[in-house]
């Protein structure tokens, strides 16, 4: 390694989405390799709305690896950091800028230091895939840094080893991760199904019921289901097998309606596997307000009532391993006809601005003309309620709304202003 002195600092800092699954992936066979017993499918989320953004950086007076998230500094002692860091330094090129007379030779990378500084623009451990979007964009953003050369097929199988979902983020659009044969992992890779721009008509919107952290991550849920649950034999073995082509099929279509069955299916089934698992895992109701166990079967209520007076899935929806929310409309036109019942049904707590009670793509506010939180109040209830007279309004059961689309994978961004790390201290601005 050369250098004019120790005082190079060299950075790269990319962004990448977060993803929800369609088909979930839930129980894995290899606890260290994260290796799964089914495939899975996801939908990359547009990353203006919901994403992680990290720096990178490397200079050879850094004393040791250290990582800041959302600020504050964290542990990189764990071992899904450190496999990611042995995974990618391993795979580390020769890096040469003639013009601040640094050279990087293969080897020197395993005794160069790593600063990393991410942030999420949404809420970390929520069950919003904070560690999909944050493990994927650590490792795109370190293999930008280390020269790595490797597509993004072979990323997958790296990001995997951080957090299972984050593999199926390296790609935009609609993804699927392939459970693989191999006891190695080589062949447990994420492979795009189609990109963002194939199906861009569909509109997301996340009701989020509860940005406070879960009792049970994913990690020990699922470690649980698979010891004890005998219904996630049948559906890794049987129901997801066809699932997948089904799903794969749907999407190449554009087959809404069963797009929209088999979402709301696997969603279901995934949350029966959990409370088949001994001890029971409650997500849907699994924070401090008691109440929320109704609100979420109250939006799949809503939301199924519509589906059924109209005799075709208007909409469709799943839960991740948390309470929120997440509704994909097929266009713009029913979207509007989804946040129309949304913001009947769950009107914000008083003081609340309209701005921020729905986040993200504003265009569809301004499409169904709704400027005020004034205009919520008035709204009258959906034609399916008619029969239910009167029908309740829940205020503030849910605390935000964000109105996203299928979005692209992770991007390199270029310019010093986006670099969360300062250039002069190494340290995060
Ligand atoms: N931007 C980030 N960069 C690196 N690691 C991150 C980032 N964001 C989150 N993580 C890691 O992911 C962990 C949170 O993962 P966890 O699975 O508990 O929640 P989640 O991903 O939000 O929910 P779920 O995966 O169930 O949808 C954090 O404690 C941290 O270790
Ligand atoms: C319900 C899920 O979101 C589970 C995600 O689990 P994680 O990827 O967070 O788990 P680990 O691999 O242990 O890190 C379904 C899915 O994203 O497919």
């Amino acid at each position: 390694m050369t250098g004019e002195s120790k005082n190079w600092i060299l950075m790269a800092t990319a962004r990448a989405p977060t993803n929800i699954a369609v088909i979930k992936y839930w129980g894995k066979r290899d606890e260290a390799l994260i290796l799964p017993i089914n495939d899975s499918i996801s939908v990359t989320l547009d990353p203006d709305h919901l994403s992680a953004t990290t720096t990178v950086a490397v200079s050879p007076s850094f004393e040791k690896d250290r990582m800041w998230l959302n600020g504050k500094e964290i542990s990189l002692s764990g071992g899904r950091y450190q496999n990611c860091l042995r995974e990618l330094r391993n795979r580390a090129g020769e890096y040469t800028d003639e013009n601040k007379g640094i050279h990087i030779e293969k080897y020197d990378w395993n005794k160069l230091h790593v600063h990393i500084a991410s942030y999420n623009n949404f809420p970390t451990a929520a069950g919003l895939a904070s560690s999909a979007a944050g493990f994927a964009c650590l490792v795109f953003s370190l293999a930008k840094l280390m020269n790595v050369k490797e597509d993004l097929s072979q990323l997958s199988t790296i990001a995997r080893q951080g957090s299972g979902s984050a593999c199926r983020s390296l790609y935009g659009g609609f993804v699927k991760w392939t459970m693989g044969n191999e006891m190695s992992g080589s062949d447990s890779i994420a492979v795009q199904l189609a990109n963002e721009t194939h199906w861009d008509d569909l509109v997301i919107i996340v009701a989020v019921v509860s940005s406070r952290q879960k009792e049970t991550s994913s990690t020990s849920g699922m470690r649980g289901s698979v010891e004890t649950s005998s219904l996630i034999q049948h559906r890794a073995k049987v129901v997801v097998p066809s699932r997948i082509l089904q799903m794969e099929q749907a999407i190449r279509n554009k087959d809404f309606s069963s797009f929209a069955r088999l979402t709301c299916a696997d969603s279901n089934q995934f949350h029966a596997v959990c409370l088949d698992t001994s001890p029971p895992i409650v997500y849907m109701n699994d924070t401090s307000h008691r109440h929320d166990l109704f609100h979420n079967y109250r939006i799949i209520s809503i939301l199924e009532r519509w589906n059924r007076h109209e005799g075709t899935p208007m909409v469709a929806y799943t839960f991740d391993a948390g309470p929120n929310a997440v509704i994909v409309a097929p266009n713009q036109k029913v979207a509007i006809d989804l946040l129309q019942r949304l913001l009947f049904y769950f009107p914000p707590a008083r003081d609340n601005e309209l701005s921020s009670y729905v986040l993200g793509d504003k265009q569809i506010l301004h499409e169904f003309g709704l400027e005020s939180l004034s205009s919520i109040e008035g709204l009258q209830p959906p034609p399916e309620a008619k029969d239910k007279a009167p029908a309740q309004r829940y205020g503030g059961d849910v605390s935000y709304f964000i109105c996203t689309r299928p979005g692209k994978g992770p991007a390199i961004l270029v310019g010093e202003d986006q670099a969360l790390i300062s250039c002069q201290t190494g340290l995060p601005k």
